[in-house]
């Protein structure tokens, strides 16, 4: 039997607005099913400027992606070839030597700050989601993070949020909300949206035939 395309949903939205927590809502629902998700922070561009340099760089805004290669790698999943995804190490500003093998799969999440910037990106997707959440609530969530997990100062936040961060939501990533398919507001906790996205996944896994 031919091979049925696999779904492709897209999640975007501002920085810390839940798009990782709308992105593993989607991925529990279907636990047992053959699905991965595909974050565009690992498609930030290598550089070889210094550290110093590197951290003044306007990582909100399209140019800071390697699009070019996650769309290859995107078209070769669809296409049912693995890929060797890079990795991304936010404490250095840069990619890391490592990369990760990914087997295609019959539901891909692409999820990040940009996915629906670009034309081409969005031809492969059949679903796009833009989780809609407050400036302040993101900024609250993303002090709280990048502190955790990215180490940063809370100074190097509130610098970097003001510089690039906010001017580059409303410039680059509030505008594509228009090529949204469904706008669900405050992430991962709207159990409301993530049934409703889950319902329309399982049926067009139902009409391309790729059910267990
Ligand atoms: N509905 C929510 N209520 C409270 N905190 C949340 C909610 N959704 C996400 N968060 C927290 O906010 C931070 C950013 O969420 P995340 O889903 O990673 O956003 P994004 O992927 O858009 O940057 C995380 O620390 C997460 O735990
Ligand atoms: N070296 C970097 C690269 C990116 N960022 C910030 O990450 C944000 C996107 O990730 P989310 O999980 O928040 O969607 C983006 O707003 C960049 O500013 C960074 O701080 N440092």
């Amino acid at each position: 039997m031919m091979r049925q395309k696999p779904i492709v949903i897209g999640v975007t939205g501002g920085s810390a607005s839940g798009k990782t927590s709308v992105s593993r809502a989607i991925f529990d629902q279907f636990s047992g099913h053959s699905l991965l998700l595909l974050a565009q922070d690992a498609y930030y561009k290598k550089s070889d400027l210094p550290f110093e340099e590197r951290r003044k760089i306007n990582y909100d805004n399209p140019l800071a992606f390697d699009t070019p290669l996650l769309h290859d790698q995107l078209e070769s999943l669809i296409a049912g070839r693995a890929i060797d995804r890079p990795v991304y190490d936010y404490t250095i500003h840069n990619r890391s030597a490592e990369v990760v093998h990914m087997a295609p799969k019959d539901v891909i999440i692409v999820e990040g700050i940009l996915i629906l910037a670009d034309e081409e990106l969005r031809k492969l997707m059949d679903i796009k989601v833009y989780v809609d959440t407050d400036d302040d609530i993101r900024v609250i969530r993303r002090i709280r993070r990048d502190m955790r997990e990215r180490g940063r100062s809370l100074d190097d936040i509130i610098g970097q949020y003001l510089q690039t961060v906010k001017p580059s939501y409303h410039q680059f990533i509030e505008p594509t909300k228009r090529y949204a398919d469904i706008i669900v507001p405050e992430g991962g906790h709207n159990t409301v949206a993530i049934d409703l996205l889950t319902t329309k996944i399982r049926a067009i896994l139902a009409e391309r035939g790729l059910v267990d």
